[in-house]
C-alpha cells in the first residue's frame, strides 16, 4: 500500500531519505531518472525522435537526467530549456554541466515550436513544485506540446497540474504520466483524466517507513495488499465454507442486472448463490444461469416483498436493475431494518436512499454502499469538484458509519474513520452499462466468503478492475460486462503468479 502524500511534503521526504541512507539529493534524482528510463525502453525503440522539454526546478532536473541516461542507450534526443538555468535548483545545474555537449540543446527564448519535429515528448517542465496556474509564455508551451501529434510523457506529474487539487487552468496533456514513488493525490481525480493518460507509478527505493512522519489518510492499492487479504481455503473445505449469498434486484427488462450480479458472485467464487426476482425474471435466470437459485417476489414486473428467513444468507446484495417504485423503496426500508448482517447497496437501491431521508437513516456500519459519481452527487447533493466530492464521501461515511465505494477512474473506497483506498486497477473500459452489477455481485461473494466489509470491499474492487484490464485487452471499446465477469477467476491467477502492479 502507497501512502498518497501532499506534494508539498515531498521535499521533506526526499531529505529525511537522503539523510538516513548518506546519499546526495542528485544519487535520489539518479535512480527516479533511472527507473524512468528503465520503464521507457521498455514501451519505445530506438529509432524514434525525443524531444525532452525541462524546467529550472527538479523536474527539470529529472529530465536532463533523463536525456543523458537515455542519450548513452543510444536514443535520439534534443533537449529544451524553459527559464534562467542562473536560477536552477542545484540538481538541475549538476546535470545541466554533465549533460553530454553532443546532446543538441535549445532554449525555449530562442527556438520557434512550429519548427519542431519529434516522435516523442518528454514534459520535466514542472512537477509538485508548482506554486501558480500558468500562464503566459509557458502556458503557451504546454497548450503548443499538448496538442503535438507525439507521444506524449509527463514527467512525475503533467506540468501546470497542481499535486493534490483540482487544476486551475490548464495544464499538459499527456499520454502517459510517469510518477515517482507514489501517486499524487490529483492523479486520482476524474477531471484530470485527459491531462493524465495512462498512470505508471515507478519505485525509486524510499521504503514506506520513511512516510510514517506525513499526515495522510490516503492509500494506493498494489497487489500485495490484496494478497494478504485473501483467505485461505484448505482441502476439506466446502461449500458452505464459500458463503451462502443472495441478489436482490431485477424488473421488467432489466433481469440481466441481477443475471450480472449474480454470476459475477459465482465467479469470485461463492458456493451458493440465490437471486430474488420479479416473476418475470424466474424463466430468464433459470434458463441462462442454471447455477442460481430463484426465489421470486409476488409481483410480475417489480419486487414488492422480501425473501424468507434472510438470515439464511451470509451477505445480501441488492440494487441492480431494481427501479425506484414506491414498492421496492419499502423493499429496501424493510432489509436494511431487518437484515443484521452485510448489506451490499448499489444502483437504484442508492437511488432511492436519495430521496428517501428516512431511509437514508437507516444506513449503518454493515453496509457498503456502491455509488458512481451520478448516484453519489443524487445522495449528498452537488459537489463543486473531485476534492469536494472525497471530502463528502468521508463525512457521509463518519455520519452513517458506513463504507463507500466511489466508483469512477480509481475507484476509491471510504472508510469511517477517514481512511480512503485508491484502487490501481481498472480500465476506461470499464465505463459501460452493467459493470456496477458485476462488482455488487463480487462484494457480496467475498462478505459472504467470510471476508470483513473492508476487505471484500478493497479485495473486490481491485478484482473488479483487474477483471476489466483482463477483459479488454483485444476487445477494448468492444468489452461487455459479461466479458469481463468470465476474466473474474483468472484475476486470483494473475494475482498469484505475479510480482509488481499491473
Ligand atoms: N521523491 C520524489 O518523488 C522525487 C522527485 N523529484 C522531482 O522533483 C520534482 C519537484 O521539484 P521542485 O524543484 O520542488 O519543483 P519543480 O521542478 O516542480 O518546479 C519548481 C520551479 O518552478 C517554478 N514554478 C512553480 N510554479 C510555476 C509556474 N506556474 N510558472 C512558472 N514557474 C513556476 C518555481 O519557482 C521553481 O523554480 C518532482 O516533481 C520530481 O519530478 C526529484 O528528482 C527527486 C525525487
Ligand atoms: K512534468
Amino acid at each position: 500500500m502507497l501512502k498518497i502524500i501532499s506534494g508539498k511534503d515531498v521535499n521533506k521526504l526526499d531529505l529525511k531519505y537522503i539523510k538516513a541512507k548518506g546519499i546526495l539529493s542528485f544519487e535520489l534524482m539518479e535512480k527516479a531518472a533511472e527507473a524512468f528510463c528503465e520503464w521507457y525502453m521498455k514501451q519505445f525503440d530506438r529509432k524514434k525522435t525525443i524531444a525532452i522539454f525541462c524546467g529550472i526546478g527538479n523536474n527539470g532536473g529529472d529530465g536532463l537526467a533523463i536525456a543523458r541516461m537515455l542519450f548513452r542507450q543510444g536514443y535520439k534526443i534534443c533537449v529544451f530549456l524553459y527559464g534562467d538555468a542562473d536560477n536552477a535548483s542545484s540538481d538541475f545545474k549538476s546535470n545541466l554541466r554533465i549533460l553530454p555537449s553532443n546532446i543538441v540543446t535549445k532554449h525555449l527564448n530562442d527556438f520557434d515550436l512550429k519548427k519542431l519535429e519529434t516522435d516523442i515528448v518528454i514534459d520535466a517542465l514542472l512537477g509538485v513544485g508548482i506554486n501558480k496556474p500558468l500562464e503566459g509564455q509557458l502556458l503557451g508551451i504546454v497548450q503548443y506540446l499538448s496538442n503535438l501529434k507525439a507521444v506524449k510523457i509527463a514527467v512525475d506529474v503533467p506540468s501546470g497540474l497542481p499535486s493534490d487539487t483540482v487544476l486551475e487552468g490548464e495544464a499538459f496533456s499527456a499520454d502517459f504520466t510517469v510518477s515517482f514513488q507514489f501517486p499524487k493525490l490529483s492523479l486520482m481525480f476524474p477531471e484530470h483524466g485527459h491531462n493524465i493518460g495512462e498512470l505508471v507509478i515507478l519505485d525509486i527505493g524510499i521504503d514506506q517507513s520513511y512516510f510514517k512522519e506525513f499526515e495522510s489518510k490516503q492509500f494506493y492499492l498494489e497487489p500485495e495488499d490484496i494478497k494478504i487479504r485473501h483467505k485461505k481455503y484448505h482441502r476439506a473445505s466446502h461449500k458452505g465454507d464459500y458463503g451462502k449469498v443472495m441478489l436482490i434486484g431485477g424488473s421488467l427488462g432489466k433481469v440481466g442486472a441481477v443475471y450480472m450480479a449474480s454470476k459475477g458472485a459465482l465467479r469470485t467464487g461463492s458456493g451458493l448463490v440465490s437471486a430474488f426476482v420479479p416473476k418475470c425474471g424466474l424463466n430468464i435466470l433459470q434458463a441462462s444461469l442454471p447455477e442460481v437459485m430463484v426465489e421470486i417476489s409476488n409481483n410480475e414486473y417489480i419486487i414488492d416483498a422480501l425473501p424468507e428467513n434472510m438470515e439464511r444468507f451470509d451477505a445480501i446484495g441488492i440494487g441492480p436493475g431494481k427501479g425506484t417504485d414506491i414498492k421496492s423503496a419499502e423493499v429496501l426500508q424493510k432489509l436494511m431494518s431487518r437484515y443484521k448482517k452485510n448489506i451490499v447497496i448499489d444502483a437504484d437501491a442508492i437511488n432511492i436512499i436519495a430521496q428517501n431521508e428516512e431511509i437514508k437513516d437507516l444506513i449503518r456500519d454493515n453496509m457498503i454502499l456502491t455509488p458512481h459519481v451520478m448516484e453519489f452527487e443524487r445522495l449528498v447533493g452537488k459537489c463543486i469538484d473531485h476534492t469536494d466530492r472525497l471530502k463528502k464521501a468521508i463525512d457521509f461515511c463518519a455520519v452513517h458509519k458506513c463504507i463507500l465505494i466511489l466508483k469512477g477512474p480509481n475507484t476509491t473506497i471510504c472508510m469511517p474513520d477517514g481512511r480512503m483506498y485508491f484502487n490501481s486497477t481498472g480500465t476506461k473500459y470499464l465505463a459501460t452499462g452493467g459493470t456496477g452489477d458485476v462488482l455488487t455481485g463480487i462484494l457480496t461473494s467475498f462478505i459472504g466468503q467470510g471476508y470483513s466489509a473492508e476487505n471484500a470491499a478493497i479485495c473486490g474492487v481491485y478484482h473488479h478492475g483487474l477483471a476489466g484490464q483482463l477483459a479488454s485487452v483485444n476487445k477494448l471499446h468492444g468489452t461487455i460486462a459479461t466479458d469481463i465477469i468470465d476474466k473474474i477467476p483468472e484475476t486470483f491467477y494473475v494475482l498469484n503468479h505475479s510480482a509488481g502492479n499491473f
